[in-house]
């Protein structure tokens, strides 16, 4: 069809729409008349409602708040937009919030649809009022004037299907009965009057509607889980702990979407900002971008950050000088090896400077230490090499050259960051002013980092809440959270065991890496490699290629990603475990016409391209449709990551497999219905 021909189809539809209103209004101002105990305005705005009762809402008035004696709404909505608990006045709007009875009607719904797995983020309380012409929002309360609640409602994405309106709005009416003989009955509409030219409508704005209508019938209905979970996972959103929590559980069991519920929950519940930080710096835009979707009332009160640009920002806040330069940082590490390192007892035990890079960084400077007793003392978790004092000793030395010269160039390193932070987080307590912090992937973090967060908040209720999985752990080293001094205790501890995510074949297939790998997580709880998960049903392929030449491997990968149905290339990732290969495989893909979206880049919205990074990139996210080309070799090391443990033989080196294992284990994680393994192989 030719744009003129689209157009003049809107225009067609809006005529419609118009004319459809029209009638309905007439009918719903009659019906309102009835509401005889309230003034006009009211019955105006009721009129209003009683039109969206035309249009697959449900309209629940005079309601008995059975369940707590300060509640006190007008009535409740049910509609494709979720649900609303409505208070109508006569009044201006009030300066300051004073809507105790609202907010415990609204806690008293939320409550009601909880058992349904409702969760709490699509109940939103609305106070109205009539003759006034607004919109705005008073902490969570939106505030809308009588021109405005028609087309606010319609126009909000749709997240309720009809048998779900139908069904929330059942279950409310017995949970929350109306008084005998209220004044609006829930019936239809009555037929309508044909309309008379010069009619009055007062306030209502009718193309104001019927615009909202279309609109609300344009925007894509917000995903599943935006407003139903588990009515476990729910009660984990709504509860209240007494300090610091944890959810920890397998790849894919919904820590995530538990965890983003619970930012615009906290929001709600609170004036203040929710501060929602990961390690990675691409996963912040998409998580922002869910959350907009999910709950756009409150979005803009939760900071989503990665640590070290949040750490970043809040030195330059408080003035203090930060050069971070990670190049200069490394030229004095290499620096430092090739002065002090290269010569010492550590060569032989790893001749590769990496593995002393990182004891620096995810060890001493890590967890902070500053005394050569502290490190030689610390219990090095997931390290391999056993590091004797003598070891240990060599490689302060290697740790103090690396820091003069790193002073000497006036230099900070990422590590620097976040001490720094640290200190000054700790050294003046005010602001920035964080009702709450949720840290996702804590696993990535350092020890330093997990303090740091947690000097923002402290123990207090609902203050600090830590996500993770250890099994997912894609950087050396780790630590407890003991050692942070944070103290999970009792039902602040919450495991979740049901992948929502992955077909039972590709979960299989992605536990058997990791089978032998059993791991520590942060709570010191050691935990076998092949953990039970309970699977929600859902059929899913894993596709082993194996080719002889990397030329014939390739030319298959490009094959099954041009015969990939229209449309799935938005839903489709292709994860390789090194820069090196991203390189290679962004060059072929572009060489074949494939459209490609750098996971750096992609924010979550659907843009037709296959996404493309590494392994590590990909933490936190999940696609339809994985390709793990060359999946069981890593290029720099030639080391086998898919090999079981044990066959290799020196200790940082089965380090280095075990970590690639799981980097690997991630990779497989993030593919729901399809995961594509390529080999290489000559024999
Ligand atoms: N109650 C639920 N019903 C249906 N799907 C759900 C439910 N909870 C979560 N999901 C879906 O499960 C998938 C995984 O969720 P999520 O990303 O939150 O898991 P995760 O535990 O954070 O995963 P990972 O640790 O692997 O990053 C998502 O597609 C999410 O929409």
């Amino acid at each position: 069809m030719g744009a003129g021909g689209a157009a003049s189809q809107r225009t067609q539809e809006a005529r419609r729409q118009e004319r459809l209103l029209r009638e309905q209004w007439q009918a719903a101002r009659r019906q309102a008349l009835r509401w005889d105990t309230v003034g006009e305005g009211e019955q105006r705005v009721l009129a209003q409602l009683l039109v969206l009762t035309a249009r697959g809402w449900r309209l629940l008035v005079d309601r008995r708040w059975s369940r707590t004696r300060t509640a006190d709404a007008h009535m409740l909505l049910v509609g494709p937009g979720g649900v609303f608990v409505v208070d109508v006045t006569a009044g201006r709007e009030p300066a300051e919030g004073h809507a105790p009875g609202l907010l415990a009607a609204t806690k008293a719904a939320e409550s009601a649809v909880a058992s349904l797995g409702m969760s709490p983020v699509a109940v939103q309380p609305v106070r109205v009022f009539a003759g006034q012409r607004f919109d705005a929002s008073l902490g969570r309360i939106r505030l809308l004037g009588e021109h405005e609640i028609g087309p606010v409602l319609l126009s909000q994405r749709h997240r309720l299907r009809a048998e779900s309106v139908r069904a929330i709005a059942d279950h409310l009416e017995r949970v929350f009965p109306g008084y005998a003989g209220s004044a609006i009955d829930q019936q239809p509409v009555p037929a309508p009057e044909p309309h008379r030219p010069g009619s009055p409508d007062g306030l209502f704005d009718l193309e104001g509607l019927r615009d909202a209508a279309l609109e609300g019938a344009r925007r894509a209905p917000i995903e599943q889980w935006m407003t139903f979970l588990h009515p476990d996972q729910v009660a984990l959103v709504r509860r209240n702990w007494s300090g610091p929590a944890r959810i920890s559980g397998p790849a894919g069991t919904g820590k995530t979407v538990v965890a983003l519920h619970r930012a615009a929950h906290l929001a709600r519940r609170t004036t203040g900002r929710i501060l929602y930080v990961t390690f990675a710096n691409n996963l912040p835009r998409v998580q922002s971008t869910f959350l907009k979707a999910m709950a756009p009332a409150v979005a803009d009160r939760v900071d989503f950050r990665s640590l070290h640009s949040w750490a970043q920002e809040f030195l330059q806040d408080r003035g203090v000088p930060v050069r971070l330069h990670g190049d200069k940082a490394e030229t004095a590490f290499s620096l430092a090896w090739k002065n002090v390192g290269r010569a010492s007892r550590l060569a032989a035990l790893d001749p590769a400077p990496t593995y002393w890079h990182e004891e620096i960084d995810y060890v001493i400077k890590g967890r902070g230490l500053t005394r050569f007793e502290e490190y030689a003392a610390v219990p090095r978790r997931r390290r391999r090499a056993s590091l004797h004092r003598t070891h240990r000793r060599s490689v302060w030395e290697l740790y103090e050259a690396y820091e003069a010269l790193r002073g000497e160039r006036g230099v900070h390193d990422f590590n620097d960051v976040l001490s720094l932070a640290l200190a000054e987080a700790s050294r003046r307590r005010e602001g920035p002013p964080y009702a709450a912090v949720i840290v996702d992937e804590v696993q990535d973090l350092t020890l330093v980092g997990v303090r740091l967060l947690h000097a923002l908040v402290g123990d207090v209720p609902n203050g600090l809440l830590l996500v993770g999985d250890g099994q997912q752990t894609v950087y050396p080293g780790g630590f407890r959270l003991t050692d942070a001094g944070i103290d999970i205790r009792g039902d602040r501890g919450q495991v979740l065991r049901t992948n929502y995510r992955n077909s039972k074949q590709i979960l299989d297939a992605a536990l058997t890496v990791v089978a032998d790998d059993a791991f520590e997580d942060l709570d010191g709880l050691r935990t076998s490699g092949r953990r039970d998960v309970d699977l929600t049903y859902h059929d899913g392929d894993v596709v082993r290629v194996t080719r002889p030449t990397a030329e014939a491997h390739d030319r298959d990968l490009l094959d099954a990603l041009r015969s990939l149905p229209e449309g799935a290339r938005a839903d489709t990732a292709l994860l390789c475990p090194s820069m090196r290969a991203v390189g290679h495989y962004q060059r072929l893909l572009t060489q074949a016409g494939i459209p490609v979206c750098q996971l750096e880049h992609y924010d979550g919205r659907a843009v037709d391209a296959v996404k493309l990074g590494t392994y590590r990139r990909a933490k936190g996210l999940e696609f339809k449709n994985v390709f793990l080309p060359r999946h069981d070799t890593v290029s720099g090391h030639g080391t086998p990551a898919g090999t079981p443990a044990g066959t290799e033989t020196s200790e940082t080196a089965r380090e280095r497999a075990e970590l690639l294992r799981s980097r690997l284990f991630v990779a497989m994680t993030r593919a729901r219905d399809l995961l594509w393994l390529g080999s290489v192989t000559t024999r």
